[in-house]
């Protein structure tokens, strides 16, 4: 369905020294730098999946959303979504795609959102039918009833992304493009929204590509994450394979009748020990699991055995010292 190959973007930024020697001399002689937003990027994405697009900021994530949505023309490489190039096909391609820019508003400030609505119904010229049944589902599943009638600058950050979505899946687009989705809302709203998008993923066959700097975003929803970094592509692979490849480190929480006897658990650190309770941590590449549960097992009574895996957040943090981004 998408298929990028070897994308580069390169801007230009004017260089200006402070001060009003410089303001005025910038008028006859500019000085430029060259950012290289994105490097040489390839990927594909089949139908019906949804793809967390992660990397720290500056990296090239946003740039690679405009270019897949045809807002900004690459220097080097194609891009071919649903038989489109986004920049050249631009009128027919956007039928396809929806876009959420976190930040930014595609709705009109100061009119009530159902207004909004209408006019985006009349530029992508959606049969009166289908409009209206697309506005019922989702006003029923982002819970819009109360809103469409309110002024979009009355509502909170939460209420609008609930219509900023919405807006971008009137047309019934088959790819959605989300630029931080989820930035400033608070835990009900990003559950909400997290929900929302397994919804039209799963019934509707959406295909969605996200990017977020909340690891909790990705842990919900994507089956696949892409790294970029410094404008290159670092990971492209599961959530698990990145476990897999950056962290090995597992915390046991092992709760028993009352015991006395230190334990001796060869290989493996003891983090903290009571009579009743240990946190024990294993680098499951030098000791395997089964072994650390036996020689536990044989040692106290167990009561009840927690296994946590490292957090997604720090095995992110790891890949960025890693890459050194
Ligand atoms: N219009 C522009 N003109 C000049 N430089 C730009 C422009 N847009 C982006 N850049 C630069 O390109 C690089 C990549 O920016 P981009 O917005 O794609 O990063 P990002 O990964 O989305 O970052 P963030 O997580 O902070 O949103 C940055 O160095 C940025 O300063």
């Amino acid at each position: 369905m998408i298929q990028v190959e070897g994308i580069s973007k390169t801007f230009l930024v004017a260089k200006r020294p402070p001060g009003l020697k410089h303001a005025v001399k910038s008028l006859f002689h500019r000085e430029y730098t060259k950012v290289e937003a994105l490097q040489d990027i390839s990927f594909h994405i089949p139908k019906g999946e949804i793809v967390g697009y992660i990397g720290p900021n500056g990296a090239g994530k946003s740039t690679t959303i405009k270019v897949m949505s045809g807002i900004l023309v690459p220097d080097r490489g194609s891009c071919t979504i649903m038989g489109h190039t986004p920049w050249k096909d631009r009128v027919a391609y956007v039928k396809n795609i929806g876009v959420v820019f976190g930040q930014r508003s595609q709705l009109w400030w100061d009119v009530p959102v159902i207004d909004s609505f209408e006019l985006l119904r009349d530029i992508y010229r959606i049969p009166q039918g289908e409009y209206s049944s697309m506005l019922t589902l989702l006003t029923d599943t982002l819970d819009l009833g109360s809103l469409l009638h309110m002024p979009v600058r009355q509502l909170s950050l939460g209420q609008r992304m609930r219509c900023e979505i919405a807006a971008s899946l009137l047309h019934s687009p088959d790819i959605l493009f989300l630029d931080e989705p989820t930035i400033g809302l608070d835990a009900v709203s990003k559950i909400a929204v997290r929900n929302f998008i397994k919804t039209i993923n799963r019934e509707k066959g959406v295909t969605v590509i996200l990017t977020t700097h909340d690891m909790n975003d990705i842990e919900a929803l994507a089956n696949r994450i892409l790294l970029i970094g410094k404008g290159t592509l670092l990971y492209d692979g599961s959530v698990q394979g990145l476990r897999g490849r950056f962290s090995t480190k597992r915390t046991i929480t092992a709760d028993y009748r009352e015991n006395t006897v230190p334990l001796q658990l060869p290989g493996a650190s003891i983090l903290s020990w009571t009579p009743d309770r240990a946190v024990i941590s294993v680098d499951t590449e030098q000791l395997m699991m089964a072994e650390v549960l036996t020689q536990l097992s044989s040692q106290v009574e167990l009561l009840d055995v927690a296994i946590d895996t490292q957090p997604i957040e720090d095995i992110i943090v790891q890949m960025y010292k890693e890459y050194q981004l």
